[in-house]
C-alpha cells in the first residue's frame, strides 16, 4: 500500500458531499466497489459511493494464512433467531463491514458455479443470466497465473485459461505448497467414481477439481478494493464517504428514486441525516443483510410488514427479505494414525517445521501460501446416493408451504415452487452437484450442502427500524435437506474407507460410531449443523414479479424508476459454489446494464433481450 494516501485521497467527508450525483452507490462492499469502478469510467458522471464500514489496513487481515479468522471489527455484529430446524440453536451470521466488503474478509477461494447453476436461474424467466451470459463477466473480472511447473507436475493441478480466465482485474492463482497427503486423497475420489474435471471455472464445477485463490502473485489478498478502486484513484468524478450508513430512498410522488439519506455511524438512530440527491440511478450494494433493509425501510416490500413498521408503501413486493439462502454445513472428523509427514498438522504439533515454514513464508514460500486450501468435490447426487431418486419424489411430493416460513404468501410460494421444478433436475443431473466437499489433505472434512430446499427471511425491525433486522435462516427445516445431510455423511465416510485411503489408516473421531443408522444421523445433524458458510444470498431475488421476484432480469426493482441492486441479493437460487467469484460477475454485468440504460451505445455482452 505505498500510494495508501493517494487511494484515501477518493475518500471524502461529509461535508463535501455534492447536493447531487449521476449515480449514488449504496455499500462499498465487493460488487459497489466494482461497479463505482465502471460507472466512474466515463468522466462526465459523477458517482458517490457510501460505506458504513472503514478501510483495514491490517497486513494479516491481506495474507492466505489469515483467511479463516474473520476479524469481527469488519463484519455486523448479528445473530439470528433460535433456528427450530437445528434445535433451536442461534446461527452465526456473516455479513462484512468494510471497504471491500466481503472480498476484505473472505477466504479467498475463488471458484464459480456450474453451467447448470446459471442456468437455472435464466429458466426462472430471466434471461441473459445463463451460463453463456454470464461467462464474459465471470472473465472480465478475473485472471490467473499458473502454478509453478513443478508442483502442478507432481500434484497434477490443472487449468484452462481460455476457457474460463480473462484479463479481469481480480488476479488468482494457486498456493506455493501442498500437502502430500491430498495425492492420495485425490484417488479416493476416482474410487468412489467422482469424475475429475480440469477446469471447474469453466462451467464443469460438478466432480472433484481445482480452485486457485484470489491472491496476486505474492500470494496476497486480490480484492474488489485492490482490483477495482486503488486502480482509479485519480477519477476526480468519484467519491467514497465510509463510516456512514443510507437509511432510506426517498421516492417522488411518481415513485422515482431521487435520493437517499445518510446518517454518521455511531450516532444515535434519529440523530440528522444528510440527503444526497441521484440525477440518474441509485445502486443498492448493501448486501443480502442489508440491501433488503433499505428497500423495507423505504417502503418497498411486502406490504403486512412494512405496514406493521408504521411505513407507508411505496411498492408492495412479497419478495423483499424473503427467499434468503445459504450453504449450511456439517464437520465429519478423521484422524490418519500413519499420515504422511508433513501433513497440515505439522504447522502446530512440530515446531521444527514450523520453523521451516515460517522462514519460507518470509520469501513468500511454502504451506503459509495456501489458506484454506484449493480442492473441491462438489458431488451430484446420483454419485452421492444410491436412493437420489427418492429423495426427489419425496420432494416432488410434498406441500411446499408446510416448510417454508408462516410470512410466505402465496407469490412466495409460486416463486419457490418455480425453483424447485429446476432444483430437481438438477438433482438428477450428473453435470452439477448437491454437496461440496473440501479437501487439502487433512482429516477433518467440512460437509456443505449446496441445494438447500430450506429457505428463511430477512425481516425489519418493526418496532425498530434501524435496528439490525430479524435474520431466519430457516435451517434444516426441510426433511430432503436432512435427507442428503445423510446422504454425504455415509458417502464421505465411504471415501475415507476407499483403498487409496487405507495406508494413512483413517479412523473416525467423530460424530463416530454411535452415530450409524439414518435416524442417528439425523439427530445428530440437528445438533451439528451450522447455517451459514457466509454465503447469504436470494433475499432481493431476480424473478418475475409474480414470482415474488424483487428485481428485473436489468436489475431494476419492480414498482419504482431510477433504483437498482448489484450485490449478491439479486441470485434467486444459490449456485453449488462460494459466492465472491460470481458476485464479480453480477457487478460487472450489473455496470453494464446500468450504461447501458443511458447511453444506447452500450451492449451488455452476451445473449440478451
Ligand atoms: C467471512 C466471510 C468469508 C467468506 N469466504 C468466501 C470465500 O472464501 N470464497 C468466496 O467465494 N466467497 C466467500 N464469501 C462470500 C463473498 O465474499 C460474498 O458473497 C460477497 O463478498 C458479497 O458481496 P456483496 O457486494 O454482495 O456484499 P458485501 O461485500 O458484503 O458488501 C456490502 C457492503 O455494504 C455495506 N453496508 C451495509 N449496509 C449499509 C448501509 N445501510 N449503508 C452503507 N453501507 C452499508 C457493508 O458495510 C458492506 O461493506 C465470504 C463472505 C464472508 C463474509
Amino acid at each position: 500500500f505505498a500510494d495508501l494516501d493517494g487511494l484515501k485521497s477518493r475518500q471524502i467527508d461529509s461535508d463535501q458531499l455534492y447536493d447531487a450525483y449521476d449515480y449514488v452507490i449504496v455499500g462499498g462492499g465487493q460488487s459497489g466497489l466494482v461497479i463505482a469502478n465502471r460507472l466512474s469510467e466515463d468522466p462526465k458522471k459523477t458517482v458517490l459511493v457510501v460505506e458504513y464500514g472503514y478501510f483495514d489496513d491490517t497486513p494479516g487481515q491481506l495474507e492466505p494464512s489469515s483467511g479463516s479468522v474473520y476479524a469481527s471489527r469488519n463484519l455486523f455484529n448479528v445473530t439470528t433467531v433460535p433456528q427450530r430446524g437445528i434445535g433451536n440453536r442461534e446461527g452465526i451470521v456473516y455479513a462484512a463491514s468494510v471497504v471491500g466488503g466481503g472480498s476484505t474478509v473472505n477466504g479467498m477461494l475463488f471458484d464459480r458455479g456450474s453451467a447448470d447453476d446459471y442456468n437455472n436461474w435464466e429458466k426462472l424467466g430471466n434471461p441473459g443470466w445463463g451460463w453463456r451470459g454470464l461467462l464474459p463477466y465471470f472473465k472480465k473480472s478475473s485472471s490467473f497465473t499458473p502454478p509453478r511447473a513443478d508442483l502442478a507436475a507432481e500434484y497434477n493441478i490443472t487449468w484452462d485459461i481460455p476457457r474460463a480466465y480473462g484479463n479481469g482485474p481480480i488476479q488468482s492463482t494457486f498456493p506455493d505448497w501442498q500437502w502430500p497427503t491430498i495425492k492420495s486423497q485425490w484417488k479416493a475420489w476416482t474410487d468412489l467414481g467422482v469424475p475429475i474435471n480440469e477446469e471447474g471455472a469453466a462451467g464443469d464445477a460438478f466432480g472433484a477439481y481445482w480452485v486457485p485463490s484470489n491472491v496476486d502473485q505474492t500470494y496476497r489478498r486480490s480484492y474488489a478494493r485492490s482490483g477495482y478502486f486503488e486502480p482509479v484513484k485519480n477519477r476526480r468524478n468519484l467519491h467514497l464517504l465510509i463510516g456512514h450508513r443510507v437509511n432510506e430512498v426517498l421516492f417522488t410522488s411518481k415513485k422515482r428514486a431521487e435520493a437517499v439519506t445518510i446518517q454518521a455511524r455511531g450516532t444515535a438512530n434519529g440523530s440528522p441525516t444528510k440527503t444526497v440527491k441521484a440525477a440518474q440511478e441509485i445502486v443498492l450494494c448493501a448486501g443480502w443483510l442489508h440491501t433488503p433493509q433499505i428497500l423495507q425501510r423505504s417502503g418497498v416490500g411486502p406490504k403486512s410488514l412494512l405496514t406493521q413498521a408504521g411505513i407507508p408503501v411505496v411498492a408492495d413486493l412479497p419478495g423483499v427479505g424473503f427467499n434468503l439462502q445459504d450453504h449450511p454445513a456439517l464437520l465429519l472428523i478423521y484422524q490418519y494414525q500413519t499420515d504422511l509427514f508433513p501433513n497440515p498438522n505439522s504447522l502446530t504439533n512440530n515446531a521444527t517445521f514450523q520453523a521451516w515454514a515460517t522462514e519460507q513464508w518470509a520469501s513468500r514460500k511454502g504451506p503459509y501460501s495456501i489458506g484454506v486450501g484449493n480442492a473441491l468435490a462438489t458431488v451430484p447426487f446420483p454419485i452421492l446416493s444410491p436412493t437420489y431418486q427418492t429423495t426427489i419424489n419425496k420432494a416432488k411430493g410434498q406441500n411446499a408451504a408446510d416448510y417454508l416460513p408462516s410470512t410466505y404468501g402465496p407469490q412466495n410460494v409460486k416463486g419457490f415452487l418455480k425453483q424447485r421444478a429446476v432444483i430437481l433436475d438438477s438433482f438428477g443431473r450428473r453435470d452439477n452437484g448437491v454437496v461440496e466437499i473440501p479437501f487439502l489433505g487433512g482429516s477433518t472434512l467440512s460437509l456443505v450442502l449446496e441445494k438447500p430446499l430450506s429457505r428463511g427471511t430477512v425481516l425489519l425491525n418493526t418496532t425498530d427500524r434501524y435496528a439490525e433486522p430479524v435474520i431466519d435462516y430457516n435451517t434444516n427445516v426441510n426433511p430432503v435437506d436432512t435427507d442428503i445431510f445423510i446422504a454425504v455423511i455415509k458417502f464421505a465416510r465411504r471415501w475415507f474407507q476407499t483403498p487409496s485411503q487405507q495406508h494413512l489408516t483413517p479412523v473416525e473421531v467423530y460424530p463416530g460410531s454411535s452415530v450409524g443408522t439414518d435416524e442417528e444421523i439425523a439427530a445428530h445433524s440437528v445438533n451439528a449443523i451450522w447455517p451459514s458458510t457466509a454465503h447469504g444470498c436470494g433475499t432481493s431475488a431476480m424473478a418475475p414479479r409474480d414470482q415474488a421476484g424483487v428485481v428485473s432480469p436489468s436489475l431494476t426493482v419492480y414498482g419504482v424508476t431510477g433504483l437498482s441492486v448489484g450485490d449478491v441479493s439479486i441470485i434467486p437460487i444459490i449456485p453449488a459454489t462460494h459466492t465472491c467469484a460470481t458476485v464479480y460477475a453480477i457487478a460487472e454485468k450489473a455496470a453494464d446494464l446500468i450504461k447501458s440504460r443511458y447511453d444506447p451505445r452500450i451492449r451488455p455482452a452476451g445473449p440478451h433481450p
